[in-house]
């Protein structure tokens, strides 16, 4: 059938386009991640099809999952903010592997400066659905999961947020502090170095929506959350160029190479390289240390299988 509209997505006719979630490649801290292969679109004007191959801008996103317990809601039910504690289990790291697309940006307007280097797996598929192949080929949590319970004394509120528009009223959030002060590191040990480098320091505080939110988000369709359901925070990069949180900002879109401990440049992931990230709250009770700990969220890039 012809309708009016826009026309067909560039990846149309190389691939059968769509988006997903998905459970059976979430792995435990210490998994390898395989580096994947995928179709890179044709360079703008090219006359030849797209490249088969392994992703050269293979990223990490450090996010924050929770995963849901308690009784969830029944298909076609709505679950609200203030649900979150029954609802929600607990919280672990998470990285989100991302493989990217070389698309250059300029910071300033936004605008598209190199084109030609838009030829990657996430870039050519994402438009206009979501990420398929470019984050499906594993995604690591780390080993345990910290109840909210364990979680309450570092209660905070959100960030303020200047000219924001009125929100939906599903997605008001009631409670003053409906998320928490957790410092989040994440170091790179680049293949063939033992000293890492450390690429990040955000704080959880900095997410711009609470995990109730995201609950009351995602059921106010009707759609279903079940024990066991995870749910990604999203890239919690924060305020200060440090507190960037995957390479895709810290690098400026794969422009700005960062140096790592033993000197070496990069832009995007290598095989050999390990990503580490870790999260603590802290605090102290009558002068003694009584922090809560997430483990440690670790992955080493492994060649692609050819
Ligand atoms: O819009 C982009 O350039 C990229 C989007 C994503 O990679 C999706 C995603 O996972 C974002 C996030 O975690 O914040
Ligand atoms: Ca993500
Ligand atoms: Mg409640």
């Amino acid at each position: 059938m012809k309708v009016p509209g826009p026309p067909l997505p560039p990846a149309w006719n190389h691939l059968p386009i769509g988006y997903h979630g998905r459970a059976s490649s979430v792995v435990i801290s210490g998994t390898p991640i395989t580096r994947p292969k995928g179709l890179r679109p044709p360079a703008p004007g090219s006359t030849e099809g797209p490249t088969f191959g392994p992703t050269k801008s293979l990223d990490m996103e450090y996010e924050i999952a929770a995963i849901v317990g308690g009784r969830g809601n029944e298909l076609g039910d709505s679950l609200g903010t203030g649900d979150v504690l029954e609802n929600v289990f607990g919280l672990t790291i998470m990285n989100d592997w991302s493989a990217r697309y070389v698309l250059k940006l300029s910071h300033q307007n936004k605008t598209v400066v190199d084109a030609s280097a838009f030829r990657e797996i996430q870039g050519f598929e994402m438009i206009p659905l979501g990420p398929f192949n470019g984050k499906n080929f594993g995604t690591t949590v780390s080993p345990w999961i910290v109840t909210l319970d364990a979680l309450q004394p570092f209660k905070t509120g959100l960030p303020r947020r200047e000219n924001v528009p009125e929100m939906a009223s599903y997605l008001h959030e009631a409670d003053q502090k409906p998320t928490f002060d957790i410092e989040l590191d994440m170091t790179v040990i680049a293949a063939g170095e033992t000293e890492p480098t450390h690429v990040m320091h955000s704080n959880l505080k900095h997410l711009a929506y609470s995990f109730g939110q995201m609950l009351a988000h995602h059921t106010v369709s009707g759609c279903n959350i079940q024990p066991g359901d995870m749910l990604g925070s999203g890239t919690i990069s924060g305020p200060e160029p440090k507190s960037l949180a995957c390479l895709l900002e810290i690098t400026e879109r794969g422009t700005k190479p960062f140096t790592t401990s033993g000197g070496k440049e990069r832009v995007w992931l290598q095989d050999g390289d390990r990503v580490d990230m870790t999260a603590v709250a802290k605090r102290t009770v009558d002068g003694e240390n009584a922090n809560v700990g997430f483990g440690l969220c670790s992955g080493v890039i492994k060649p692609a299988k050819v």
